[in-house]
C-alpha cells in the first residue's frame, strides 16, 4: 500500500519515518524521541554519510524524507538520490536535465520532496513536477507546472494533504502569478487551481483533467492599481503547512512584484500574507497579511505551524519583516504579534485590533519620480534587511517545552527604488540594496520564543547568518546547523550547547530524527549555498571563506 494520507497525517507521532516536510504536515518539526537526549548526546557519532558528488555543489537546503529502509533526498539543481538508511549505499538517482535560462532568484536548490503510495514527488527548476518509483527511481509521471522562460521556477518541497499534492510556485522576483495547486498525486492530473494574487480567477478541474470555468469564484483587484496585479507576484515559493483538524493547508506568499511600492499604491492582496485555504475546495478561507504594500522584500512566505495553546488551535509564524505572529488557524484572527529580532526600522509595532502595522513615518524607500534626476528614490536604512529576521530556513515548536526555536539573523540594509516596467524574463524589481550588518559579533540567533508572553527565553548567537532549519525532541534537544559548518545540539531548557559536529560545508538545510529497530538516528544535509552568499552584500564579503559542499550526514549513538 505504500505511504497512505492516513500516514501522513500522523507522521508526527510516528517514529519510524520521516514522511513529510516539517516532520508532520504540521510542520513543528519535533520528535517524540528520546533515546538521544542531553545525558546522551555527548556519545553522537556519525553511521554514515554521502556525497551529491560532481561539480553542482551549490546551496543544500533539502530535508531528507525517511521510509521503508530508504532515505530519499534531494540536492541542488533538481537531482533526487535513494540511500540505503542503514549504510548510506546509493539505490538510484535522477538527475532531471535543466535547460539554459532558468531562473531561480537565490541559488539552484530544492528544499525536498514528498511520499505518497510508492511514488516519491519532487519539483524542479525548470517549473516541473516529477513523480519517481520508490523502488526503481523510474519516472512515473511528469508535468509542466508553468513556463521558466516567464520566470517561473520551483524550490519548495510539495505538501500532500486530503490525499491531494499541494504546490506552490517561485518567481516573484519576475513578475510571476503566485499560485497554489491541487494534483491527484498519483497522475499529476490538476484538481484545482489557486492564485494568490487578487483579480485572478482560480479553477477547478474535472476527472479528464478540463478546466471548469469560474469554478473557484475570483476576486477583483481592488487593492492593486491599474495593470500591476497582471504581474503581481506573491509567490508561494516556500510550500505550506496542512493541519488535519482546520482542514485548510496555510501557504505564506511572498513579495508583490515589482519591489517598487510606489508604484502599486494599495494592500495589493494575497501578497506577503499567510492564506489558509480549504483543501476540499480551493477556496481562500481567510488571509492574515503580514506587510501590507510590501516595500522593502519582506516577503510572507514564512511557514505557519500550527500548534494548542489557551484551549485554541493557533499558528505560529515568524514573519521575514521581524515580527512574530499568532494566529487563530480557524478564522486568521490575530491574537498576538511580537518582535522575534532586536531592531526593526519599518513598523513601530502591530496593532493588536485591527492586525495592521504602525509604519513608521518615512520608513519607506522613496520613489524615484521624486528623486532628485527622477531616477533613484531616497535611499532609506531598513532592518530587517530584504534577507529577513527570517528566511527559508523552518523554525520547530515543541510541545513539550511549549516554546518555539527560530533561527533568527540581526541585519539591515540601505534600499532605493528606481524606475522599472515589465518584461517577460527580466528581473523585475525597480530597487536596488546593500546589506550590513548591525554589529562583528553576530548575525544569527537561535531563539526560544514563548508564543504566551513573546518572550525570548534565550539565544544562542552564531557569527554568520542562520539558514539551516530547527527540529526539536522529547529528548530535551534543539538541533541545527551553521553556515560554519556545524550541526549542532542545544538543552532546549536553557539554550547550552551540548554537542557539535563539522560537517564539512555550511549548513543551510533542517535536521531530521527517526527510529531503525531500536536506534535513534539523526540526519542533516551540508553544503553552503543559497540567497546569502549571492545577495548579502558585506555579509556575503564576511563569509566568502566558506566551502561549497554537498552531502548528508547520519549520526547515532556510539555502542563504546
Ligand atoms: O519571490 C520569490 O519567488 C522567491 C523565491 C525564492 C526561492 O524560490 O528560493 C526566494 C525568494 N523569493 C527570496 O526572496 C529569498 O530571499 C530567498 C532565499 C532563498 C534561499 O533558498 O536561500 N530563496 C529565496
Ligand atoms: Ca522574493
Amino acid at each position: 500500500a505504500g505511504v497512505t494520507n492516513a500516514m501522513i497525517e500522523a507522521d508526527a507521532k510516528s517514529t519510524n519515518d520521516v514522511l513529510s516536510w516539517g516532520m508532520g504536515p504540521q510542520g513543528q518539526r519535533y520528535s517524540t524521541l528520546n533515546q538521544i537526549n542531553t545525558k546522551t548526546v555527548s556519545k553522537l557519532v556519525p553511521a554514515w554519510s554521502f556525497s551529491f558528488g560532481g561539480e553542482k555543489q551549490r546551496g543544500q537546503e533539502s530535508q531528507p524524507l525517511i521510509h521503508d529502509g530508504k532515505m530519499f533526498v534531494t540536492a541542488s539543481y533538481s537531482r533526487i538520490y535513494a540511500l540505503d538508511v542503514k549504510t548510506g549505499e546509493k539505490l538510484w538517482k535522477y538527475e532531471h536535465r535543466l535547460p539554459d535560462g532558468i531562473m531561480p532568484c537565490c541559488d539552484v536548490v530544492n528544499r525536498g520532496a514528498a511520499l505518497f503510495e510508492n511514488l516519491v514527488i519532487f519539483s524542479t527548476l525548470d517549473a516541473q513536477l516529477i513523480a519517481l518509483d520508490q523502488k526503481t527511481g523510474d519516472v512515473v509521471w511528469k508535468e509542466k507546472v508553468d513556463d521558466y522562460a516567464a520566470g517561473y521556477s520551483n524550490t519548495a518541497a510539495p505538501l500532500i494533504a486530503k490525499g491531494l499534492l499541494l504546490t506552490g510556485v517561485s518567481g516573484g522576483e519576475f513578475g510571476i502569478v503566485g499560485r497554489v495547486e491541487a494534483r491527484d498525486p498519483r497522475t499529476g492530473q490538476l484538481v484545482w487551481l489557486r492564485p494568490t494574487v487578487e483579480g485572478h480567477m482560480g479553477y477547478k478541474y474535472d476527472k479528464d483533467g478540463k478546466q471548469i470555468e469560474n469554478g473557484i469564484s475570483g476576486t477583483t483587484n481592488k487593492t492593486w492599481p491599474g495593470d500591476l496585479w497582471k504581474t503581481g507576484g506573491a509567490a508561494t515559493w516556500l510550500g505550506g503547512t496542512y493541519d488535519p483538524t482546520t482542514g485548510f493547508a496555510y501557504f505564506g506568499t511572498g513579495n508583490p512584484a515589482p519591489w517598487n511600492s510606489h508604484l502599486r499604491p494599495g494592500d495589493n492582496l494575497y501578497s506577503a500574507a499567510t492564506v489558509a485555504i480549504d483543501v476540499a475546495t480551493g477556496q481562500i478561507k481567510w488571509h492574515y497579511q503580514t506587510t501590507p504594500n510590501d516595500g522593502w522584500d519582506f516577503d510572507g512566505v514564512n511557514e505557519f505551524i500550527t500548534f494548542d495553546m489557551n484551549g485554541k488551535r493557533l499558528g505560529g509564524k515568524a514573519d521575514r519583516n521581524g515580527f512574530f505572529y499568532v494566529i487563530d488557524a480557524k478564522n486568521g484572527k490575530l491574537e498576538n504579534a511580537f518582535p522575534f529580532v532586536k531592531k526593526i526600522t519599518w513598523a513601530t509595532g502591530i496593532d493588536l485590533k485591527t492586525g495592521r502595522p504602525n509604519f513608521t513615518p518615512n520608513g519607506r524607500p522613496g520613489d524615484p519620480t521624486k528623486g532628485a534626476d527622477g531616477k533613484k528614490g531616497e535611499v532609506v536604512f531598513s532592518a530587517p534587511s530584504f534577507l529577513g529576521g527570517k528566511n527559508q530556513q523552518p523554525m520547530a515548536y515543541s510541545p513539550k517545552s511549549q516554546l518555539f526555536y527560530v533561527p533568527a539573523n540581526e541585519w539591515g540594509m540601505d534600499i532605493w527604488n528606481e524606475p522599472i516596467s515589465y518584461k517577460k524574463g527580466a528581473a523585475f524589481l525597480g530597487a536596488g540594496f546593500t546589506i550590513k550588518p548591525l554589529q562583528d559579533e553576530y548575525i544569527g540567533a537561535l531563539r526560544a520564543i514563548d508564543p504566551k508572553t513573546g518572550k525570548i527565553v534565550w539565544e544562542a548567537k552564531n557569527n554568520a547568518p542562520l539558514w539551516g532549519g530547527v527540529m526539536s525532541t522529547a529528548g530535551d534537544l534543539v538541533f541545527y546547523g551553521t553556515p560554519e559548518g556545524y550541526l549542532k545540539a542545544l538543552d532546549a531548557k536553557t539554550g547550552k550547547e551540548l554537542w557539535k559536529f563539522q560537517t564539512g560545508s555550511g549548513v543551510v538545510a533542517p535536521p531530521v530524527t527517526w527510529q531503525e529497530g531500536n536506534t535513534q538516528y539523526v540526519a542533516v544535509v551540508s553544503g553552503w549555498g543559497g540567497a546569502v552568499p549571492l545577495w548579502g552584500g558585506e555579509v556575503a564579503k564576511r563569509v566568502n571563506f566558506l566551502e561549497q559542499g554537498g552531502s548528508v550526514w547520519v549520526f547515532k549513538l556510539s555502542s563504546i
